[in-house]
């Protein structure tokens, strides 16, 4: 097992402190329509979001959920409907010029011609900024230097990525966007980009992510935000967003079903059918449930085919959200009540 397996954000580092580099306050984003009649569609519902410099914030959501149009808002690339955002106490699409050359974007499409090598793509982005880091310097941060003369159309598709991450990187950026970074890469190289992003915050760099990859925010992030239908559902550490959720004791049903009835349950347990032949014991407390279902199952004699305790995850946060209420644990079917179990 590697050594920050159970790791949460990133012990050993500064807390961030309370400086607000992003307030964003009521925030909407409409898209307009051409259709007769139509009011179009809002993608940003209504966002309060507050991120603190020296913090990697990560901001997850199902497909669709808004979080691009919430970024491109805060990142000042478009105008918001409604509500209001300030990028180090200012607007970023008014005052763009301001706040422009103290932010990085790290895009999920840079779209730079295929036919210059990176190296030469990275001195194009770098002769745009006023005080770029040298360019050698930017890819060697991220493992690119021996590839500076390939070209883009022959760099492999996580090679891009890193190229999109070092030009992100040039204008040394105190707040960097990295929009899905680790797409495409191998488990090795995000691995690496992991490690290029916590060399970042130790730095003071303040961290925007967003990411499909949940174990990439469990890692990384001090506190995270999940949107869904162009909210903010959750927000907070992983440790308070997986609080919320149940644990769950694993055992086989095979083992358990003639003693169904006869089940120690704790107060507010339940049991329910997990496909598989299996069942689940859905606690708030991991460590008593299992205590007291082995202790059941010595008294009795009871065997069981399987047994695993699962303390709740930020998928299975995720999930709840993603699915709606009741739809945490995949291949749940349902709930086996009191008359089953007596019966
Ligand atoms: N230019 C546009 N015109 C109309 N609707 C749009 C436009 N861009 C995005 N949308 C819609 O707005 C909603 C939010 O899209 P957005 O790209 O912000 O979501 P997302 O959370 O970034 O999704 P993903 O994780 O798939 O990248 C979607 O329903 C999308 O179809």
């Amino acid at each position: 097992m590697d050594n920050d397996t159970f790791s949460s954000g990133r012990p050993g580092r500064d807390l961030p402190g309370d400086e607000l580099v992003i307030d964003v306050q009521g925030l909407r984003r409409r898209y307009t329509s051409s259709a007769r009649g139509s009011t179009g569609f809002e993608a940003v519902a209504g966002v309060d979001l507050q991120v603190r410099r020296g913090e990697l914030f990560a901001l997850l959501g199902t497909n669709g959920a808004g979080k691009t149009s919430l970024l491109e808002v805060v990142e000042g690339l478009a105008r918001p409907t409604g509500g209001t955002v300030q990028v180090f106490g200012k607007d970023p699409y008014r005052q763009r010029a301001q706040v422009r050359p103290r932010i990085g974007i790290m895009l999920q499409e840079a779209g730079f011609p295929s036919d210059l090598t990176a190296v030469e793509t990275a001195r194009m982005w770098a002769g745009t900024l006023a005080a770029p880091r040298p360019v050698e310097e930017a890819l060697d941060l991220v493992a690119l230097r021996g590839r500076a003369d390939v070209t883009v159309s022959s760099l492999s598709g996580g090679e891009r990525r890193r190229l999109d991450l070092a030009l992100a990187l040039l204008g040394r950026p105190e707040v960097l966007f990295l929009d899905e970074p680790t797409t495409g890469l191998d488990p090795e190289s995000r691995r690496s980009a992991w490690d290029l992003v916590r060399g970042l915050l130790d730095d003071g760099t303040t961290v925007v992510l967003t990411t499909h990859y949940l174990e990439e925010a469990e890692r990384l992030a001090d506190r995270l935000a999940i949107m869904h239908g162009g909210r903010i559902v959750q927000e907070g550490t992983v440790a308070e967003i997986v609080e919320a959720e149940p644990a769950h004791v694993y055992v086989d049903e095979a083992s358990v079903r003639p003693h169904l009835a006869d089940l120690p349950l704790l107060p507010g347990e339940r049991v329910v059918q997990v496909e598989g032949g299996t069942l689940a014991i859905v606690t708030r407390d991991l460590q008593r449930s299992l205590a007291v279902l082995l202790a059941w199952a010595t008294d009795r004699d009871v065997t069981f085919g399987r047994i695993e305790a699962r303390p709740a995850s930020l998928e299975q946060a995720f999930l709840a959200i993603a699915d709606g209420p009741g739809a945490s644990l995949p291949g749940q079917s349902s709930t086996i009540d009191q008359t089953e179990r007596a019966a």
